[in-house]
């Protein structure tokens, strides 16, 4: 797809060019603009620019067992420099999922989470600690501290693939849902990081922190059940051993969201979960990256 793209350099200067392909191994991307006065673009200094060669995904999904959480690892391995993301780290398994990173030889740039959670303390402070120049990201309406600071369609990149944010509030009014890109270079079947707006037959609670299942139904409704069925649903929990599904397989079978949305909104409030036992730790950590009481650099 022929789409035109802006690039801050390290000196600052700002360029505007027409490409087929991506070409920077790692950045966020703000929209697309149409003159450079308007640029918000928002890379690395330290970024290489990136081969044209077609991206190759590497793929690997992470479990914690206390919270039962999901991490997914992402990396473009055509890239020379390997760079990768990874989307909700949990701050228990920080050291597990460096390790991997490190055998595979990928250089972690990225650490996202899908929102600001109330059952475990998110990994992406402690990784930044950990790894030099890694950036935590989150969207701006989780009210949370990060690097950088989502918007509705903003993309990160990483090598040549990206993710593009969608906006899914309902279980938190700052949810995220990842979706791979759409391009024909990009990974096929696409692959839907759904955080807990949308868990495999579930979905995420609508009791706390903003949320609310009429904006959860619309959510899931219009940013993910939109997506072509085969698009692949990577939540951010799962309490009953799923480990994948598909928006098809969801939008058939979820016995929440396949439901009418006064019954959704009925079946919602007569859950009578528990709180999450670390509520009160969790979510205070998460509004500063996992850092509370720490020596933050964020
Ligand atoms: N028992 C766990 C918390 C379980 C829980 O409430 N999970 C959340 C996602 S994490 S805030 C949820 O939305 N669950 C939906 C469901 O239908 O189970 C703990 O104490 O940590």
């Amino acid at each position: 797809m022929l789409r035109q793209y802006k690039i801050a350099i390290p000196n600052a200067i700002l360029l505007r060019f027409t490409s087929y392909f991506p070409v920077r191994s790692l950045g966020l991307i703000r929209g697309f603009c149409s003159s450079p006065s308007m640029a918000t673009g928002i890379y690395s200094s330290s970024e290489a620019f990136a081969t044209t060669s077609p991206p190759k995904l590497l793929f690997r999904q992470l479990f914690e067992k206390e919270s039962s959480t999901y991490t997914y690892l992402i990396s473009d391995i055509a890239h020379p420099d390997k760079p990768a993301m990874l989307i909700d780290p949990v701050d228990t398994t920080v050291d597990r999922d460096i390790a991997v990173i490190n055998e595979l030889g990928l250089k972690l740039v990225y650490a996202l989470n899908t929102h600001c959670h109330a059952d475990h303390i998110t990994g992406t402070g402690v990784l930044k600690t950990k790894v030099p120049d890694v950036r935590s990201i989150i969207a701006r309406t989780s009210l949370a501290k990060a690097d950088i600071l989502l918007e509705k369609g903003d993309r990160i990149r990483v090598g040549n693939l990206y993710l593009e944010a969608r906006p899914t509030p309902g279980h938190t009014s700052g949810c995220i849902t990842y979706v791979t890109g759409d391009a024909p270079d990009q990974p096929q079947p696409m692959m839907a990081f759904t955080g807990d707006a949308l868990l495999i037959r579930g979905c995420g609670r609508t009791d706390f922190q903003g949320g609310s299942s009429e904006k959860l139904y619309k959510s899931v409704h219009s940013q993910i059940f939109t997506l072509p069925n085969d698009t692949l649903v990577y939540p951010a929990h799962d309490y009953k051993g799923y480990t994948v599904s598909t928006v098809g397989e969801e939008k058939l079978f979820n016995p929440r969201l396949s439901q009418d949305k006064e019954t959704f909104k009925n079946i919602m409030g007569n859950l009578n979960l528990p709180y999450p036992k670390l509520i009160d730790i969790a979510v205070p950590a998460n509004l500063v990256c996992g850092l509370q009481g720490q020596d933050s650099k964020i």
